[in-house]
């Protein structure tokens, strides 16, 4: 290859892997927001261009008509906090092109893409799992959690949010989520959504063998098709001699439009069978399962008072005694956990919020090796504010001092990593401290101490649980929770694990500072037992 080549391909190409942020409208409730405000102005645009009887594609007119019947104008205000609506927000735009939308409106467009819409549906399936909501009331837009009373038999209804019959989940809707789960290797999951999809398909039937409710379905889903798949889902899961013998039998008929009347009957009961004998896998990539419960209870919010709660008025320096803190203490002894409340005013959370946002990108986890990679554990986006950007910065890291009585400033404390998550963002249970195999981030010493602000409120969901601990603290904005990542000797205080639970409704913003071992060493000194 030409020298001069090479050398344009060694600048340019690291340069365009360093610009790539993967940020997309699924990571960031706040993202999602400004599409809604986009997306209506847009649409205003379109229908005064048609109404100067201006000429449009059909699938721009079919987009304008499904926006008109999708949505009353009062909810649309809450389309990006509901993750059925946001489904058919990104469904509907990425059915037009953007180089039309372009056009129309004069403006850069940037639409939602084909990964936005997988990962939509993947929060679908996520939600719907980890607070086992009814998926009938989930297709007809409401959120409804389901959850086995104490003594383990009954069950309990937890109404989150009532139906909204502008944002139900069609047959094509609930089989490509069907999809999702199976290219996700979530079997069991994929199962019911394939069933789902036949009741609704069903329904639709009954109804009147219509009109589709749907403008947008043009895939012609025939039963046939989805009695197959879901035939070939359960038999990934647990392979059934019986039903091989009747998905051959059918398969040979493919192309008749109905198949075999009788044939397809006979596959349905032998999966009706085959799926009540299903047990839901434990998930083997989550440590522990005590997660989901906690999540659960934080959606529930009828969190009894800690059997142990203290609380108390924070007097560690002049400042504090001056304005005291109220703090409430979690969980006394190894590890510390404490909740601040009101210890950030809304103003100082707003700036913070709108510096964070200018400059988002999708948050990474560390790898083993210490470096940078983006996962599926942990869907949200980060920006990071230093104390020499602003006055409020600087304030919120001296407040942070006065309170925990610890060197932050930099590189001692990290700067704010802001974050706001997805539509069903989560980040799964983990540690903050460097583990054994990421020594290359050790450079200023472990991390000793978490302060987490809550910088809002969500609507359900969100929770940040210890998983370890039996512990759920629901987000509440204007407090913020503490934890010791080590202990006093500098051990690993493994018991700090801590998971954020995924977000069911709403939009969620933390804002953490960690304290680092280096700099604070006569601060945080060590105690006389390894265990302190
Ligand atoms: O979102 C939460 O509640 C937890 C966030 C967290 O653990 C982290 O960012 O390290
Ligand atoms: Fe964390």
């Amino acid at each position: 290859m030409d020298r001069s080549i090479r050398i344009v391909l060694y600048v340019v190409f690291p340069a365009m892997l360093y610009t790539r942020t993967d940020a997309g409208f699924f990571s960031s409730v706040a993202r999602l927001e400004k599409l809604v405000t986009a997306e209506r102005e847009m649409v205003a645009t379109v229908k005064q261009h048609i109404q100067n009887g201006g000429k449009v594609s059909t699938d721009m007119q079919r987009y304008v008509n499904s926006f008109e019947n999708s949505f009353s104008a009062s909810k649309r205000e809450h389309i990006a906090h509901h993750p059925v609506r946001a489904y058919l927000l990104i469904k509907r735009l990425s059915n037009i092109t953007s180089s039309e939308a372009q056009m129309l409106t004069g403006k850069e467009v940037q639409l939602p893409t084909a990964e936005d819409l997988h990962m939509t549906a993947l929060a679908l399936i996520v939600l719907q799992d980890v607070y086992n909501l009814d998926m009938r009331r989930l297709a007809l837009g409401q959120i409804m959690m389901v959850s086995q009373s104490s003594n383990g038999e009954e069950f309990q209804t937890t109404e989150v949010c009532s139906e909204d019959p502008s944002s139900t989940l069609g047959p094509s809707d609930t089989y490509y989520i069907g999809e999702v789960a199976c290219k996700e290797n979530k079997f069991y999951q994929a199962v019911f959504w394939f069933n789902l999809t036949l009741e609704r398909m069903r329904e639709n039937e009954k109804t009147l063998l219509k009109v589709s409710s749907e403008p947008t379905d043009r895939r012609g889903l025939r039963r046939l098709d989805v009695l197959l798949k879901l035939a070939d889902t359960v038999q990934k899961i647990k392979w059934d001699q019986t039903v091989f013998m009747a998905v051959s039998k059918l398969g040979a008929q493919k192309t008749d439009a109905n198949g075999n009347a009788d044939g397809l009957r006979h596959l349905s009961r032998l999966l009706e069978n085959a799926i009540s004998s299903l047990t839901k896998p434990i998930r083997t990539e989550i440590p522990h399962v005590n997660y989901e419960n906690l999540c659960r209870l934080g959606v529930l919010k009828n969190r009894a008072p800690h059997p142990t709660l203290t609380c108390r008025h924070v007097r560690s320096s002049p400042y504090t005694y001056l304005s005291p803190v109220k703090m409430e203490v979690l969980h006394e002894g190894s590890p510390l956990v404490v909740l601040y409340h009101d210890v950030i005013t809304d103003k100082e959370v707003q700036k913070i919020r709108d510096m964070a946002l200018a400059r988002m990108e999708r948050s990474p986890v560390v790898a083993d090796d210490g470096g940078n990679m983006f996962s599926k554990t942990r869907v949200s986006e980060t920006g990071w504010l230093f104390d020499t950007e602003h006055t409020v910065i600087a304030k919120l890291s001296r407040r942070v001092e006065y309170i925990t009585g610890l060197d932050v400033n930099w590189p001692y404390g990290e700067a704010f990593q802001v974050l706001n998550y997805g539509l069903g963002g989560f980040y799964e249970p983990h540690v903050d401290y460097f583990r054994d195999e990421q020594p290359a981030l050790l450079t200023n010493g472990q991390r000793i101490v978490t302060f987490l602000f809550y910088l809002s409120d969500v609507e359900a969901g969100g929770a940040t649980v210890f998983t370890r601990l039996n512990l759920t603290v629901p987000a509440v904005k204007n407090s913020a929770v503490l934890f010791h990542d080590l202990k006093r000797s500098l051990e690993f205080e493994k018991d700090s694990e801590h998971a954020g639970c995924p977000v069911l409704m709403g939009s969620k913003w933390i804002a953490n500072k960690w304290i680092h071992a280096h700099g604070n060493e006569f601060r945080w000194p060590c105690g006389l037992a390894p265990e302190e």
